[in-house]
Parts: C-alpha cells; sequence; structure tokens
C-alpha cells in the first residue's frame, strides 16, 4: 500500500521532531510560556484554514460518504481540537481568546497552508491535498504516541492531557484519508504517486517547521508599510 511508504518515507523526520525543542519542552513541561503562546496564536489561524479546506474538498468530493467525513471532521476541528488548545493556555495561565487575539501568520505556518491550498487549486483528484494534509492528524498521533511509550508523566503534568488527546483522538482522521490516497493512487500514474510521496514529505517537514517556529518564536522582518 502507498501509505505504508509514505510512513516510511517521513520516520527520520518524525524522530527529529520528538528531539526538538517544542516537544522536548513540553516532555519536561519546562517549555518557555511565550513558545506556547506563540504557538496557540499560529495554530488556531491555522486551523481555521484546514477546515476551510476541508470545505472547499467537498465540491470536489465523489461519494456521499466522503461528504460526510469532511462534514464530521470540520465539526472535529471546531469543537473538539479546542479541548487540546485550552490544555496549553491553561498552562500559560492565560485566557485562550486572549491568546490568540493577537495571532499573525508567522512564516513557517504561512508557507504550510499555502501548499495545502496549491493543492486544492492546482489538482482535481482530492488524494493530492489529502497527502498533503494526512501529516497533520498523523504527526501528531505518532508524536503523542512516542512521547506517551517513552515517559512517564506524573499526573499533574501540566501537558500530559495535551499529549492523550492526540493519541487517542487522531485515528479516525488518519484512517480515511489514507484509504482514499490508497484507493486514489491506484488509479494514477507514476509521476503522480510521486508528487503525493512529496506532498507528504513536505508536509511532514512543514509539521517540524511549524514547531520550530513557536520554540524559536520566528517572525517576519518588520519592514514600514506605512511610511
Ligand atoms: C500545525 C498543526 N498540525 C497538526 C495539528 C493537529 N491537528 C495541529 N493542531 N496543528
Amino acid at each position: 500500500m502507498l501509505t505504508d511508504k509514505l510512513i516510511q518515507d517521513v520516520e527520520p523526520i518524525i524522530e527529529e521532531i520528538y528531539y526538538d525543542d517544542f516537544i522536548q519542552g513540553l516532555i519536561r513541561g519546562d517549555i518557555e510560556k511565550s513558545s506556547v503562546i506563540h504557538y496557540l496564536q499560529a495554530d488556531a489561524l491555522y486551523l481555521d484554514e484546514f477546515a476551510k479546506i476541508y470545505a472547499m474538498l467537498i465540491a470536489k468530493a465523489d461519494s456521499r460518504e466522503t461528504v460526510k467525513y469532511l462534514l464530521g471532521q470540520m465539526e472535529f476541528l471546531f469543537d473538539g481540537e479546542s479541548e487540546a488548545h485550552e490544555t496549553l493556555a491553561r498552562s500559560v495561565d492565560m485566557p485562550y481568546e486572549e491568546i490568540i487575539e493577537a495571532g499573525e501568520w508567522y512564516p513557517s505556518a504561512d508557507h504550510y497552508i499555502k501548499h495545502m491550498y496549491y493543492n486544492v487549486y492546482a489538482k482535481e483528484n482530492i488524494a493530492f491535498t489529502f497527502s498533503a494534509m494526512a501529516p497533520c492528524p498523523y504527526v501528531y498521533k505518532k508524536i503523542a504516541q512516542m512521547v506517551l511509550e517513552r515517559n512517564t508523566f506524573e499526573n499533574d503534568h501540566p501537558y500530559r492531557s495535551w499529549f492523550e488527546f492526540y493519541n487517542d483522538d487522531m485515528d479516525d482522521t488518519v484512517d480515511v484519508m489514507f484509504d482514499i490516497i490508497n484507493r486514489e493512487s491506484g488509479n494514477m500514474t507514476q509521476k503522480d504517486i510521486t508528487v503525493l510521496r512529496k506532498n507528504f514529505i513536505q508536509s511532514t517537514e512543514h509539521e517540524k517547521r511549524f514547531f520550530n517556529m513557536a520554540a524559536i518564536k520566528e517572525r517576519w522582518m518588520e519592514v514600514g508599510v506605512n511610511a
């Protein structure tokens, strides 16, 4: 199956994400508050846009089942994932709404979402966009699983429930995306299959950059637009 290859392709990147500063800071529980805030500001914007990409895929879906899946995922993003964000907001002792008010499209998050939009606009088959979107649930599931297998957390660890959320709640999202990628790739040329593989690898690298963006509090260079 193609998705077995995709999983193999990105294994080294996922191992790097595990050892990068953001995830290690969450594991130790001593990540800088400003990094958590930076992450939440970027991620709130990212998830809203991710939901809109699901909406755009509805028009391209070729079965009711896929439409229902896409609608369910939009609802999950708006309701379910806010639980994970609330855990992070609690850890920095600030109301979530106040944190995200100052959100901006920082460079790495900006690049990542545009990678997905390119596939929506340039490619008719939804498998192209799904190959760019699938690392979103896949990487979080995989990282959460690795973290919980390799570490023991006290009950009052501030980020334990963040890892538990992504360990428990990502399977359905990943499975359906993988099913569609496998099914559609069965009728594709080798050249298009290579595009699917590259999309998946690139989005996994975007996930790494997104966490790193928060760790270093990445910003655009300031230029005077009002001068
Ligand atoms: C950037 C990013 N990637 C993935 C996820 C998990 N849905 C997330 N919340 N944010």
